[in-house]
C-alpha cells in the first residue's frame, strides 16, 4: 500500500427503491418491503474512495443513517494503513466504545451501522491494495467465541484451488418466483422461466395462511418436478411448536429446510424445531437477522441449524463474516448465505467465495441465495451462469452504486421519490 491515506470524508444516504409496488420482497412478516439501503461513501486525502452499506426495508432508514453519522468520527480522521494494520483492534474500537456500546452492543441499529462503515473500510482498502486483502485471521475480533473457535484453529483451513470457480462458478438458488405476495399465476410464469434457465434450486414464502402454503408448495414442486430443489422460508412467523406442526404439514413437498420458523433469538428453539424436523428430512436454516458471531456460536453448539445463513450487512463486515464461516467449518456446517435485498447479491458472492477457496473446500449442502431485482443499480453487478454466481473480477467488495441512481432514489428528495408522491400518493 503505497504511503499514508487518510480518510477525509464520509457521507451517507437513504437511498429507497419501491419494491413494495409490486410485491418484490414479500414474506409473512414483511407483507409491503421497499428494499433500501443506508450508502456510506469514505474519501481519504489522495482521491481514493471506498463504498459501504446495509440493507434495510424503507422506514427507518433515517435511524441507521444517524448510527452512521456516529459512528463516522471513529474513521474519519484516519489513516487506512492505520485501520487495518490492527483490524481487529478497530473492529473493536468500533463495537465497544466505552458510551456507544450501550445502544447495542454488537446488535440492532448500531450493527447495521458497523456493517455500512466496515463494508466501506473493506472496499477501500481492497481498492487500494488493486486486490484481496490477506492477513484476514488477523481481522476477526475473537472475543465472546474462543470456546468455540481459536486464532490457531481458525488459521489451519482446508484450501481449494479457485480455478474451479473461474470456470463453473458458485451455485445459487433462486428466490425470486415465490414471493408471498405473488399471484399463482405469476409463481407459475416464474417458475417456467426459471427452468429455461437452468434454475435447480427453488425456495418458497410461507407461513401467512397453512392452505395457501399447501396450494402453492404443490405448484412449485410440480412445476420443478421431484429432483429439483426446494427451500421454504416463514420469516419468523411462528412459536416453536406451531413451527413443528405446520412444517410437518408440509413435509410432503420435500423441502431441504425451513428457514427462520421461530424468533431469531430463539436458540433453543431453534435446537427443538432442528431435532423435531431431522426424521422427516427437514434442516433448519437461519442467519438473515442473527446479529453478530456470538448468537451463531451458541446456534451452532446446539445443534440448533443446519445451514448456515451469513449475511454481509447483518454481521459486522467482512470481519465478523469471516468468523462465523470459520466456525460453521469447524462445526461442519455448511453456510448458505443469505443474499437478494439490495447489494446483498454482489457483496456476499465474495464471502461465498472465500469460503470454499478458504475455509471449506466444499459444495456439498452448499449454495448462495440469489435474487433477481435492482442489480442494474450497482458498477459490478452480479452475473449469473448457468445458476451459478460467476466471480467477480473488479477490485473492491463490489459495493459502489451508481450516481444516477443513489440521486434520483434518494429518500425523500430523489425524483423517484418525488414523482410517485405527486402522482400516486404513495405513502412517503
Ligand atoms: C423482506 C425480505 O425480502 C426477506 O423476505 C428476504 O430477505 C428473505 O427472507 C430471503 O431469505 O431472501
Ligand atoms: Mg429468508
Amino acid at each position: 500500500m503505497a504511503g499514508a491515506t487518510t480518510i477525509v470524508q464520509l457521507r451517507v444516504s437513504d437511498v429507497r427503491f419501491p419494491t413494495s409496488l409490486e410485491q418484490h420482497g414479500s414474506d409473512a412478516m414483511h407483507t409491503e418491503p421497499d428494499y433500501s439501503v443506508a450508502y456510506v461513501v469514505i474519501e481519504t486525502d489522495g482521491g481514493h474512495e471506498g463504498y459501504g452499506l446495509t440493507f434495510t426495508l424503507g422506514k427507518g432508514t433515517e435511524v441507521v443513517v444517524c448510527a452512521v453519522e456516529a459512528l463516522s468520527a471513529f474513521v474519519v480522521g484516519r489513516t487506512l494503513q492505520e485501520i487495518v494494520g490492527d483490524f481487529r483492534a478497530f473492529y473493536r474500537l468500533l463495537t465497544s466504545d466505552g458510551q456507544m456500546r450501550w445502544i447495542g452492543p454488537e446488535k440492532g441499529v448500531i450493527q447495521l451501522a458497523t456493517a455500512a462503515v466496515l463494508n466501506a473500510v473493506w472496499d477501500l482498502w481492497a481498492r487500494v491494495e488493486g486486490k484481496e486483502p490477506r492477513k484476514l485471521v488477523s481481522c476477526i475480533d475473537f472475543r465472546y467465541i474462543t470456546d468455540a473457535l481459536t486464532e490457531e484453529e481458525a488459521l489451519g483451513g482446508c484450501f481449494s484451488s479457485h480455478e474451479e470457480m473461474l470456470r463453473d462458478g458458485y451455485p445459487a438458488y433462486t428466490t425470486s418466483c415465490a414471493w408471498i405476495g405473488y399471484s399463482d399465476q405469476q409463481l407459475k410464469e416464474l417458475c417456467t422461466k426459471a427452468l429455461s434457465h437452468d434454475w435447480t434450486r427453488f425456495k418458497v414464502k410461507v407461513g401467512a395462511d397453512l392452505q395457501d402454503d399447501v396450494r402453492r408448495c404443490r405448484l412449485v414442486r410440480q412445476m420443478i418436478g421431484p429432483d429439483n430443489t426446494l427451500m421454504i422460508d416463514a420469516n419468523q412467523r411462528w412459536d416453536v411448536q406451531e413451527a413443528i406442526t405446520w412444517v410437518s404439514h408440509l413435509a410432503e413437498f420435500k423441502p431441504l429446510w425451513i428457514e427462520e420458523p421461530t424468533s431469531p433469538d430463539d436458540i433453543l428453539g431453534h435446537a427443538v424445531i432442528s431435532k423435531a424436523l431431522a426424521p422427516l428430512g427437514i434442516g433448519v436454516a437461519t442467519g438473515e437477522q442473527c446479529h453478530n458471531r456470538v448468537m451463531f456460536k451458541q446456534l451452532l453448539q446446539a445443534s440448533a441449524l443446519q445451514f448456515v445463513q451469513i449475511d454481509s450487512c447483518r454481521l459486522g463486515s467482512v470481519n465478523e463474516n469471516l468468523a462465523v464461516i470459520l466456525m460453521a467449518c469447524k462445526f461442519h456446517v455448511p453456510v448458505c448465505p443469505h443474499a437478494g435485498g439490495v447489494g446483498l447479491c454482489e457483496l456476499v458472492r465474495h464471502l461465498i467465495l472465500f469460503d470454499y477457496i478458504s475455509v471449506s473446500a466444499s459444495l456439498q449442502n452448499r449454495m448462495c441465495e440469489y435474487v433477481d431485482h435492482l442489480h442494474e443499480h450497482f458498477k459490478s453487478p452480479v452475473v449469473i451462469r448457468n445458476a451459478c454466481y460467476v466471480p467477480p473480477k473488479d477490485p473492491g467488495y463490489s459495493t459502489e452504486m451508481r450516481e444516477e441512481s443513489v440521486r434520483r432514489y434518494q429518500y425523500p428528495q430523489g425524483e423517484v421519490w418525488q414523482t410517485l408522491q405527486a402522482t400516486r400518493g404513495h405513502r412517503t
